[in-house]
């Protein structure tokens, strides 16, 4: 895996590597269920789950295990019916609707269909969530570092449809990462990008992961995806199934043993 220099910061301050510490995250008895209809299908149920401020976790399970609504509820996107989410020190299923939404600014997501604004250039998605926000530094020269880091440096004015999707989802890293996130949740990141271009997308993150030791939890139903964090949790049928850390320097081998997949 490339490894970028330390001196080499994502977060777009000038000065060399600024590190800022990951958030914790804590889910207890953690249960949702969706309606479909009239039928009610339990996407989690009592989950519970410890995830150490600066850890990589994988959440992988079969489609409809309940991968999108975990990150869902932690991110603030969802709330659980019932059980408590805590992230870095918030009790986010207690959030208002503006409070949760104010959280969800200092949140990094990533998801498999990029979800950028098309007829914009890439420097403009990426200072879009910095607009809510009253900063102190110019909005557009931490957007153009975090597009140089993440590789796009010379494709800032390009409009994002004219964008191959690798340098898309760049650019959705970029956008995820320039508000400094203390947690970056990414769904699927991969699932829409063939195997090269999607290695590619996986190294940078593990990259900005470990550079700036923010705490990441990827949800992937593949299993070599699964292998690029430093441990990996099962869903099955929305309960957590297996929870393994993957110390092997082969991680592929490792993971197979311990979740069947691959
Ligand atoms: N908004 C929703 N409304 C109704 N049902 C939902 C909703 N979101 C998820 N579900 C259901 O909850 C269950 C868990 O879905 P979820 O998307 O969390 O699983 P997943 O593991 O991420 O699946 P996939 O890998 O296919 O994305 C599924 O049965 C799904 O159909």
């Amino acid at each position: 895996m490339r490894r970028r220099s330390h001196g080499d910061a994502v977060d777009g301050r000038s000065g060399g590597h600024d590190r800022f510490a990951g958030a914790p995250v804590s889910l207890r008895n953690v249960s949702r269920l969706h309606r479909q209809g009239a039928a009610k299908v339990p996407a989690l149920v009592d989950v519970t789950l410890d995830i150490e401020a600066g850890e990589s976790v994988a959440v992988i399970g079969p489609s409809g295990s309940g991968k999108s609504t975990l990150l869902h509820v932690i991110g603030a996107m969802d709330r659980p019916d019932t059980g408590s989410v805590v992230v870095g020190g918030t009790r986010v299923e207690q959030l208002s609707r503006r409070a949760a939404a104010v959280f969800r600014r200092g949140v990094g997501f990533v998801f498999q269909h990029y979800h950028l604004l098309p007829q914009l250039s890439a420097l403009d998605n990426v200072v879009v969530p910095l607009m809510p926000v009253q900063v102190d530094f110019d909005r557009v020269r931490r957007a153009r570092e975090t597009l140089d880091a993440v590789g796009l440096g010379a494709r800032h004015e390009a409009r994002v449809a004219d964008l191959s999707g690798g340098e898309q989802q760049r650019v959705a890293i970029a956008r995820a990462l320039v508000v400094r996130p203390r947690l970056l949740l990414a769904d699927e990141p991969t699932g829409a990008l063939d195997s090269r271009t999607g290695d590619e997308v996986l190294d940078l993150l593990a990259e900005v992961q470990a550079d700036q030791g923010m705490t990441m939890i990827l949800a992937t139903h593949e299993a070599a995806v699964a292998a690029q964090c430093s441990r990996v949790v099962s869903l099955r049928d929305g309960g957590v199934v297996g929870d393994h850390p993957l110390w092997d320097p082969r991680p592929d081998e490792t993971l197979r043993r311990a979740t069947g997949l691959g």
